[in-house]
């Protein structure tokens, strides 16, 4: 059995990959080996089998003896350790949930059920990092990278709606904390049938603009208000969030010639750990709405369009129907008014599992199965 070292399996990402690994019996196939940069000879998580006292994440040579190192410890743990664990002659598999690697030559951004082509040919070619997509752009590909391999889409607008999740737990917390605050300053008028409503906005407007109003991680208030800026400015006006939809969505997609055009606006809002998507795809050619809702509905196992009526869409296409869960609902499918080749559409999808951990479940069962 391959020996597989976990790091970062205590944080949110962590957590979520460990359920799913218990869930899904992939214990009984590998020697696990829990590491931590801070709880060295604690106690691992409960796997259903024996495993040893935790190790330290900063130890190179007990790193070096893992077949596979899987971590979601974050980018500054990566850059620590890996381009010294690789000098040592560690030629093991490194699967990482931070964005740190990428991008690199030597790096595969991994999506299975969207590139599994493009795993294969990496793993055959001997390439030895794998590394989970930008959160956003796994989710948005699961939609509908049915219609890109088709070669159907000429550009991709997406607006986002992401959930404090993608911010850290911290954040998540802050946002009921937000929450909470909003409907205390309102609670008394909100008891008070005959209150006027004007007067609880203003009580909650004044309390969102108040110093003492918590913030100490979105650094402005996201309940009851959105942020329409995620992560750093990159050049030419785009966040790096932004910038993330055209450089990773082209490289999950193998594509290296023709490049796809993906650029939008990214906007925290205040769901838990739902990312949801408005997308306008301009396509090369007028295809049938039924021929395009039968290609999303394709294009893997966890997809569902869901009809575009209120009824439906209200039910199933929100953050709330799909958290928790593996399902990549897409709906609101239609032509727009610019014309035939404009193709409208919006999805939800969990970003703690499509997002981040399912991805390097998966990879890990095949490298376990190769
Ligand atoms: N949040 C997201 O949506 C996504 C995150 N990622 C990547 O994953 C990385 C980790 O993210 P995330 O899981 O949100 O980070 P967390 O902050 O939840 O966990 C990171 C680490 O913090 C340490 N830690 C310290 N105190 C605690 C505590 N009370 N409970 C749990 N862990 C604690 C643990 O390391 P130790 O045991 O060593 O002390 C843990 O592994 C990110 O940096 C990012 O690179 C990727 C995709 C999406
Ligand atoms: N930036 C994403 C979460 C994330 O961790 O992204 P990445 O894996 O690309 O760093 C968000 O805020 O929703």
């Amino acid at each position: 059995m391959k020996q597989v070292g976990f790091v970062g399996w205590r944080g949110m990402v962590g957590s979520v990959l460990m359920q799913r690994m218990r869930e899904e019996n992939d214990f009984s196939l590998i020697d696990p080996v829990f590491f931590s940069t801070s709880q060295q000879g604690g106690r691992g998580p409960d796997v259903g089998k024996d495993v040893p006292p935790l190790k330290d994440a900063y130890d190179l040579t007990e790193l070096a003896a893992m077949d596979v190192i899987v971590t979601c410890q974050g980018g500054d743990y990566t850059g620590k350790v890996i381009n010294d664990l690789r000098k040592s002659g560690w030629q093991g598999y490194w699967i990482d949930a931070a964005s740190a690697l990428r991008m690199n030559d030597d790096a595969v951004i991994i999506l299975d059920p969207v590139n599994m082509p493009v795993i294969e040919q990496a793993l055959h070619q001997g390439v030895k990092n794998y590394i989970g997509g930008n959160c956003t752009v796994s989710l948005m590909l699961m939609a509908i990278s049915g219609l890109i391999e088709k070669g159907l889409v000429e550009w991709v607008n997406v607006m986002t709606y992401q959930a404090a999740s993608g911010a850290g737990a911290r954040n998540m917390r802050e946002l009921l904390q937000q929450m909470g605050e909003a409907h205390r300053v309102a609670k008394e008028l909100l008891d008070d049938p005959a209150s006027s409503i004007l007067d609880i906005d203003r009580e909650v407007a004044g309390t969102l603009r108040d110093t003492n109003f918590p913030v100490a991680n979105f650094g402005v208030p996201l309940a009851g208000s959105l942020i329409p800026w995620i992560d750093k400015a990159v050049t030419n006006g785009q966040s790096r969030e932004e910038w993330k939809g055209l450089a990773e969505t082209n490289k999950i997609m193998g594509k290296k010639d023709r490049i796809l055009p993906v650029d939008g606006t990214c906007v925290r809002i205040g769901a838990m750990r739902c990312h949801s998507q408005a997308l306008t795809m301009k396509l090369k050619k007028n295809i049938p709405l039924d021929e395009a809702e039968d290609i999303i509905a394709n294009s893997n196992e966890w997809v569902r369009v869901i009809p575009n009526e209120r009824e439906a869409t209200t039910k199933e296409l929100t953050p709330a129907a799909v958290t928790g869960t593996l399902s990549i609902p897409v709906g609101r499918i239609r032509k727009l008014a610019m014309g035939d080749e404009y193709l409208s559409a919006f999805t939800v999808g969990d970003q703690l599992l499509w997002g981040a951990a399912e991805p390097l479940r998966r990879m890990l069962r095949i490298l376990v199965q190769h």
